[in-house]
C-alpha cells in the first residue's frame, strides 16, 4: 500500500488511539459492521482530505471495510497526528501527510491521493474538490461527486455552482442536523477550549473572553466559555445573531471596543480579517488570540507581524508580538484551528465526529446510489434521522412516538379552541 507518513514505526501508539476512539464512536462502528457485510463501495476508489488523526483514520477504514480503495491526506498542514497515519498505512489506507507540512507539501500530497484516480472526495474547506477542477481536470469525468464536511467548503462550493463552474455533485454533509448542531456547536465549544488551556495552562474563570461570529461554533464556544466562568462578549454582522446572542445573556459589542478588554479573544466566522491592524492598535496588553473559525485569516497574522517591532516563539504554539509601546499580543497555533492545529489539539470528542462521519459515509454512499447532476446537495432527512436514532440507541435513550390520533391532529387543519 503506497505511503508517504512521517514516521513508519509510530504505528503501535497509532493503534492504540484509533482503538479508544473507536470504543466512543458506536454508530460509525454499526455502520461499519453492516457496510462490511452489503460491500456498496465494492470497487471503489475514495479519496479523502480531512484532518488526518484517529477518529479519521476509523472513518477510513469504515469506507474501507464497505469495500472502498481508500487514499487519505490532511486538510490543515499542522493537524495530522503522525502515530495515527502510521497506523493508518499499516492497516491498509494510502496515507499521505505529517504534521508541519510546507504549503508546497501540502499540495502535493492532495495530488498524491488525486493520483488514485479517486471516484469519490470527501473534503474538509474544499482545496482538494478546487484543485481538481483547477489543476487536474482530466480527472473530472471519472469522479461521481464529493461530500464536504464544513461551513467554509459549502459557502465556497455554492459560490463555485453558481457561477456554474462546479462539474460534479457535491453533498453539503456540514448541513445535515446531526452535524452542524452537534460538531460546530459542543464539538467546536469543547474542543477549543481543551487546546487553548492544554496550550496555555491558563484559567479561564474571571477571564473576559470576547466570541467574534455567533454560528453554531461561535455559540457553542459562547456558551463553554460562560460554563468556566467566563465573562464573554460577542461581536457579530448580522443584527439577528448579535440580538440572539444578547438574549443568550452575552455583552455584544463592536470588535473594535469588545478588544479592549479581551485577556482571550476568539475568532470563528468563516470571515477573512475579522481582527486586524486597528484591533492589534487598541488591544488590551497580554491578550491571548486564538482562531476556531477557518483557515489561518480570520486573525491577520501578517499585519500582526507588521506592526510588531519584535516576535518570539513562547512555546510550543504560543508566539508573541511586541507592539512598538512595549504591549505583548500572542498568538495560538500560527492563527489556524486552535483545536486542531495545536499539537494538545485532539479536534472535537470521538462521540461527535461519530455523528459528522455517519453522515460523511452515508452521503458517500447516497451519492454512488443516487447519481445527482452538478451540484450542492443536502442530506436526505431520512438518512439524518437515521443517524439521531442509532446515536440515541447507542446512548440507551428511548423516545415516545406519535400516537395515530396525535399525527392526525397535527396534519388537521380544521380543529380549534
Ligand atoms: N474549528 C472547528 O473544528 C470547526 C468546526 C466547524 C466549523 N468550523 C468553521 O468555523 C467557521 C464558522 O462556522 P459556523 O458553522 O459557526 O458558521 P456560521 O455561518 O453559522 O457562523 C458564522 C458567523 O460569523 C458571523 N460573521 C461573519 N463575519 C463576521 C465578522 N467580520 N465579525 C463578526 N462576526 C462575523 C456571521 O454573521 C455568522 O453569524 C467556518 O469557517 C467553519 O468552516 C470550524
Ligand atoms: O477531530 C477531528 N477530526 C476530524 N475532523 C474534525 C475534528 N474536529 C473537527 N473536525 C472537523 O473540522 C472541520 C473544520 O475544518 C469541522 O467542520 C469539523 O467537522
Ligand atoms: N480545512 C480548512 C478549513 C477549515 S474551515 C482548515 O483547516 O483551515
Amino acid at each position: 500500500m503506497p505511503y508517504k507518513v512521517k514516521d513508519i514505526s509510530l504505528a503501535p501508539q497509532g493503534e492504540k488511539k484509533i482503538r479508544w476512539v473507536q470504543e466512543h464512536m458506536p454508530v460509525l462502528e454499526r455502520i461499519k459492521s453492516d457496510f462490511s457485510e452489503e460491500k456498496p463501495f465494492k470497487g471503489v476508489t475514495i479519496g479523502s482530505c480531512l484532518h488526518l488523526e484517529p477518529k479519521t483514520i476509523n472513518l477510513g477504514l469504515t469506507l474501507q471495510a464497505g469495500g472502498a480503495e481508500v487514499a487519505m491526506t490532511g486538510c490543515n498542514p499542522l493537524s495530522t497526528q503522525d502515530d495515527a497515519t502510521a497506523a493508518g498505512a499499516k492497516m491498509g489506507l494510502n496515507m499521505y501527510g505529517w504534521r508541519g507540512e510546507t504549503n508546497e507539501e501540502y499540495y502535493e500530497n492532495i495530488h498524491r491521493v488525486l493520483d488514485h484516480e479517486p471516484e469519490i472526495l470527501i473534503d474538509d474547506g474544499a482545496d482538494m474538490i478546487f484543485l481538481v477542477h483547477r489543476e487536474r481536470p482530466e480527472l473530472l469525468d471519472g469522479i461521481i461527486g464529493a461530500c464536504e464536511e464544513t461551513t467554509t467548503g459549502i459557502n465556497r462550493l455554492r459560490a463555485m455552482a453558481a457561477d456554474g463552474a462546479l462539474k460534479f455533485p457535491v453533498m453539503a454533509v456540514n448541513d445535515a442536523y446531526t452535524k452542524y448542531l452537534f460538531d460546530n456547536r459542543y464539538g467546536t465549544g469543547q474542543s477549543t477550549f481543551d487546546s487553548i488551556m492544554g496550550t496555555t495552562n491558563m484559567l479561564i474563570a474571571g477571564k473576559t473572553v470576547v466570541v467574534c461570529g455567533y454560528g453554531w461554533c461561535g455559540r457553542g464556544i459562547a456558551m463553554r466559555a460562560e460554563g468556566l466562568g467566563a465573562s464573554v462578549i460577542v461581536t457579530e454582522v448580522d443584527p439577528i445573531r448579535a440580538l440572539e446572542a444578547r438574549m443568550d445573556g452575552f455583552r455584544v459589542m463592536k470588535v473594535s471596543d469588545a478588544v479592549k478588554e479581551a485577556d482571550i479573544l476568539i475568532t470563528a466566522t468563516g470571515n477573512t480579517d475579522v481582527v486586524s491592524e486597528s484591533e492589534f492598535m487598541n488591544m488590551k496588553d497580554g491578550c491571548v488570540m486564538a482562531n476556531s473559525g477557518h483557515f489561518n485569516v480570520e486573525i491577520n497574522r501578517e499585519a500582526l507581524e507588521e506592526l510588531s517591532r519584535e516576535t518570539e516563539k513562547v512555546k510550543e504554539d504560543i508566539e508573541v508580538f511586541i507592539m512598538p509601546d512595549g504591549r505583548k499580543l500572542y498568538l495560538l497555533a500560527e492563527g489556524r484551528l486552535v483545536n486542531l492545529a495545536s499539537e494538545r489539539g485532539q479536534g472535537h470528542p470521538a462521540e461527535i465526529m461519530d455523528m459528522s462521519f455517519a453522515m460523511q459515509v452515508l452521503s458517500a454512499r447516497h451519492l454512488l446510489q443516487e447519481k445527482p447532476d452538478p451540484g450542492v446537495y443536502r442530506a436526505p432527512d431520512e438518512i439524518d434521522l437515521m443517524v439521531a436514532r442509532m446515536k440515541l440507541d447507542a446512548m440507551g435513550i428511548d423516545i415516545d412516538e406519535l400516537t395515530e390520533k396525535q399525527r392526525l391532529y397535527l396534519e388537521n387543519w380544521e380543529e380549534g379552541t
